[in-house]
């Protein structure tokens, strides 16, 4: 019964290499000493633990620093303008020509030349409201994210959470579609997952209206070439990074004729970018939003075309409501990865369904603790997805709003919570080989990527190994340490 039920574990198939072996070693030496701390003292087990409180720590973990270095392969469910990590999205807010205005104890953010600033509020410069107010860079920084002391006070339930979390995007919506900084976003979010050993994205975007200081506006198929010549600048920068596709996903709070635009553009953009534009997919808190079912017409019009769905689903506790049904259309409407499914667990039809068209799930599981969907996330579905060889991919979603960076602290909660204390390298290994597999990429480029990648995965084995023998040598860090 045990090899029955260990072999059914997502990379159960997998036989690892001598080398493979030798550095599976390594890992769960990390993992057994963290997790049978965590057994023995469950109050510092850290995904049990809420992220605001567990980050620092997590980054001091010896599984943390493993799995940054190991090649995750591809980010397939990121946000576009909650990407980047804080810092970075701090540093943004000493930009020239940007002004601020707090709104009903919100900040908005604009930029402007001198002459053309706007009377919709009471623009001051940044730099001034610094100056003028010595608690003003404080608030500001409450501002860029969701993080509090206390999340369990300040967000009792999950519309309060995400009333914050929209906000946020509201906030950082004027200082982020100004076209020098949309650029510099997207490049350093395509920089932070290559730091990350990410090499291809996905993300989904609304494609909102980007503005110049002369006011000029770019609408969303300019928008997409913006995009387009940032990642060419990237790739010319880093020729080891393979791409990224955008999933076209605007808002599911709007009415019928909104999603009748939808398939406008949405076909617009497929025609004149075939090979950017990976899909569609609609956003949005589930609970308060449209379900599919409100929009079949438009989106059956869609399905006529090479567009692909990757439907937000089921990112929902409630079993039985529209945000639960979500699975079930996304399903008819051939879906080909499904956006959290955090409800799956308790449909077994739509179970069966996606392990035999293998559909994938995105897990996010960070993104699903903070929305409050689980608090301790060894209770978080995915657990059983993973133990029985479901078709999952380890995505971040929101990764700059909670603190995060890039994907190496979801694939670490998907590690140490989401998965057995017996899981090891072959479980890392299958979900690198997952997030290619499982892209939008066609099977030409797949196979490439896959020949790239497996380069990268023999070089961090010598790396990781070539370390070890100097650790063993060396002690630590230093010559002086030689034993
Ligand atoms: O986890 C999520 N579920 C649904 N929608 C989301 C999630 N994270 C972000 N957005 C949506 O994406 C838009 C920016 O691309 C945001 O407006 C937000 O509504
Ligand atoms: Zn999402």
């Amino acid at each position: 019964m045990l090899s029955s039920d260990s072999s059914q574990m997502i990379g159960s198939s997998i036989v690892l290499s001598d080398k493979e072996q030798q550095v599976n070693d390594l890992l769960m030496n990390y993992k057994l000493k963290e997790y049978d701390e965590g057994f023995n003292n469950p109050g510092n087990f850290l995904p049990a633990v809420n992220f605001f409180k567990s980050k620092s720590k997590i980054e001091q973990s010896e599984v943390f620093n493993f799995i940054r270095k190991l090649p995750k392969g591809a980010s397939l469910h990121s946000h576009d303008t909650a990407s980047v990590s804080s810092e970075f999205l701090y540093n943004l807010t000493y930009s020239d020509n940007l002004y601020g205005c707090v709104t009903n104890e919100r900040l908005q953010f604009h930029f402007f030349s001198e002459s053309m600033v706007d009377n919709v509020c009471k623009w001051k410069l940044v730099e001034q409201l610094r100056q003028e107010n010595s608690s003003f860079d404080d608030f500001l920084k409450t501002q860029l994210t969701i993080i509090v002391d206390d999340p369990v006070k300040v967000y009792p339930s999950i519309n309060d959470v995400w009333s914050r979390f929209m906000q946020t995007f509201s906030t950082l919506s004027g200082l982020l579609t100004y076209r020098p900084v949309f650029q510099s976003y997207f490049y350093q979010a395509l920089k932070e997952l290559y730091e990350d050993n990410v090499m291809y994205l996905e993300f989904r975007g609304t494609l909102p209206d980007v503005y110049e200081l002369n006011g000029t506006i770019y609408k969303a198929e300019e928008v997409v070439k913006l995009y387009i010549d940032t990642l060419q600048d990237f790739k010319r920068d880093y020729p080891n990074f393979h791409g990224a596709r955008l999933i076209y996903a605007p808002s599911r709070n709007v009415d019928n004729e909104t999603v009748d635009n939808y398939v406008v553009a949405a076909t617009k953009l497929k025609e004149l970018y075939p090979d950017f534009i990976a899909g569609f997919d609609l956003v949005g808190q589930e609970d308060l939003g449209k379900p599919l079912i409100q929009f079949i017409p438009q989106l059956l019009e869609l399905a006529k075309t090479n567009i692909k769905f990757f439907f937000h689903a089921a990112e929902t506790d409630w079993i039985g409501t529209s945000t639960d049904m979500n699975l079930f259309d996304a399903v008819l409407l051939n879906t080909t990865r499904i956006g959290h499914g955090f409800g799956i667990t308790k449909h077994p039809q739509i179970l069966q369904e996606v392990k035999s068209r293998s559909i994938a799930i995105e897990i996010s599981p960070i993104s699903n603790q903070v929305l409050k969907l689980v608090d301790d996330l060894r209770n978080h579905p995915g657990a059983f997805l993973i133990a029985s060889g479901y078709p999952v991919v380890i995505t971040c979603d929101d990764p700059s709003f909670w603190g995060a960076k890039a994907l190496s602290y979801d694939w670490y909660m998907a590690f140490m919570g989401l998965s057995s204390r017996e899981s090891d390298l072959k479980l890392l290994k299958q979900l690198a080989m997952n997030s290619l597999i499982y892209s939008a990429m066609d099977e030409e480029e797949k196979s490439d990527t896959f020949i790239e990648w497996e380069k990268q995965w023999n070089q961090f084995l010598e790396d990781i190994l070539k370390k070890d023998v100097f650790m063993k040598y060396f002690g630590c860090c230093s010559v002086n340490n030689i034993k």
